[in-house]
C-alpha cells in the first residue's frame, strides 16, 4: 500500500492528466467510469433472464488461461457482475459490515451491533447465511480468529467460511480446485499448520461428527489457501454516489478501508497488466463488476491490474513475482515505466 502522501500526490496527477486532456479512459491505472449509468453487456433473452456476459476463457501463450473478448466492447461498458463464490469481513470490520455481502452498517445501531457476534444488512442476507451460519456458530472460533488477529491473517477466515459452507452441504470441498494455486515453499505449508489445526479442533469441539469432516485433511486446507492467496480480492466499496471516473477514483485511492476479501470464480480467470483494459469495482457490496477502461476488440484479451499501478516498475515486478509467482512482460514493464 502506497504511503498517504504519495498516494494524494499520485491523484493530483492524476487529475491533471484529466484536466488536460480531457481524456478521462486511456489511464495507466486501473480505475472505472461511471459507477452508475453504464451500459450493460450482459445481454438478456426474450424472457428477461440474463444472457452470458461479452467473454470466454481461452488458453494464453504464456499466462496459463485467460479471458478474451467474444465481441467487441465499448469503453466504459459494464462487462459483467460476479458475486463471491466465499467472502468474509475484514476482522477491523466485522461489526460495521453485513456478515453476508459485506455492505456498510449504518451508524445506528452501532453500540447493539458490537454486542452482537454478527449483523446483517436485510433479512435476505441473514437468510442466505442460515446454514453455514449454523454450523460456525455451534463452535467456539475465539482462538481461530485471535490467532488470525495476531499473526495478521485474512485468508484462513476465508478457509473457515468456506469449511462452514462444506458442512451446511451448500458447496462442494473440490469447488475450488479449479482455480490456480500459488506455488508454496515447504517454510509457507509449515507456517499453516497451526491455522489448520485451530481449525480442524473448533469443528471437532463442536461435536461435528468426524466422518463429516473427512475432506479437512492438511492437503485440502494447504490446497485451498494456495487458490485463495493467487485469486482473493481485496475488497474497497467505491459506494454508488459517484458520478464520474474522477471522484470513484479519488474514493478508491483515498480510502485505506477495505471491507473484507472475497474470492470469484469467473474474476479468477483475468490475467494482469501494468496498464490494464479493465478493472473491477465494488459499489455498496462484495458484488464484483468488471467494466471495460478502452474499447476492446473481439479476440483481445481482457486484464485487470492486480496492484497499485502507480508503483514504480521494480517495486510492481517484486510485489508481483513474490505475491502471484510471476514476471510481468507487460508494454509498460518492457518500456521500464
Ligand atoms: C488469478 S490467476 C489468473 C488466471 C490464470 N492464468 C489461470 O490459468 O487460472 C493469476 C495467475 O495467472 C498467471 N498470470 C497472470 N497474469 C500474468 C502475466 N501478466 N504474465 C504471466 N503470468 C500471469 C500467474 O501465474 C498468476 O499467478
Amino acid at each position: 500500500m502506497l504511503p498517504l502522501a504519495r498516494r494524494v500526490a499520485f491523484l493530483s496527477r492524476l487529475r491533471q492528466t484529466i484536466n488536460q486532456s480531457g481524456a478521462l479512459l486511456r489511464l495507466s491505472y486501473p480505475i472505472s467510469i461511471a459507477a452508475s449509468g453504464s451500459r450493460s453487456l450482459e445481454a438478456v433473452d426474450n424472457a428477461g433472464r440474463p444472457g452470458p456476459p461479452p467473454i470466454q476463457v481461452g488458453l494464453t501463450a504464456s499466462a496459463g488461461r485467460g479471458i478474451f473478448a467474444s465481441r467487441r466492447i465499448t469503453s466504459g461498458d459494464l462487462i459483467h457482475t460476479a458475486s463471491p463464490v466465499v467472502c468474509y469481513p475484514s476482522l477491523a470490520t466485522v461489526h460495521s459490515v453485513c456478515y453476508f455481502c459485506l455492505r456498510r452498517l449504518s451508524n445506528a445501531g452501532a453500540e447493539l451491533r458490537a454486542s452482537q457476534t454478527v449483523s446483517y444488512c436485510s433479512d435476505k442476507c441473514k437468510d442466505l447465511s442460515k446454514a453455514f451460519r449454523q454450523v460456525e456458530s455451534s463452535a467456539d472460533w475465539s482462538a481461530h480468529d485471535e490467532y488470525c488477529r495476531l499473526q495478521g491473517l485474512k485468508y484462513p477466515l476465508l478457509v473457515k467460511r468456506f469449511a462452514c459452507m462444506v458442512l451446511a452441504g451448500e458447496v462442494a470441498a473440490n469447488y475450488l480446485d479449479i482455480l490456480q494455486p500459488a506455488p508454496l515453499s515447504s517454510g509457507m505449508i509449515s507456517e499453516m499448520e497451526k491455522g489448520y489445526h485451530l481449525l480442524r479442533n473448533g469443528f471437532k469441539e463442536a461435536d461435528i461428527r468426524s466422518e463429516q469432516m473427512s475432506f479437512l485433511t492438511k492437503q485440502w486446507y494447504v490446497g485451498l489457501l494456495a487458490r485463495i492467496r493467487i485469486n482473493a480480492f481485496r475488497i474497497e466499496l467505491a459506494g454508488g454516489l459517484y458520478e464520474d471516473l474522477l471522484s470513484l477514483a479519488t474514493a478508491s485511492v483515498e480510502s485505506e478501508a477495505a471491507v473484507g476479501n472475497a474470492v470469484y470464480m469467473l474474476p479468477s480467470f483475468y490475467n494482469h497488466d501494468c496498464d490494464p483494459n479493465a478493472h473491477i469495482i465494488w459499489l455498496e457490496d462484495a458484488s464484483a463488476r468488471t467494466k471495460a477502461l478502452r474499447d476492446i476488440e473481439p479476440g483481445e484479451e481482457l486484464k485487470i491490474c492486480y496492484i497499485d499501478a502507480s508503483l514504480g516498475c521494480d517495486v510492481r515486478q517484486a510485489l508481483l513475482s513474490q505475491g502471484f509467482g510471476f514476471h510481468c512482460n507487460c508494454d509498460r514493464c518492457l518500456s521500464g515505466d
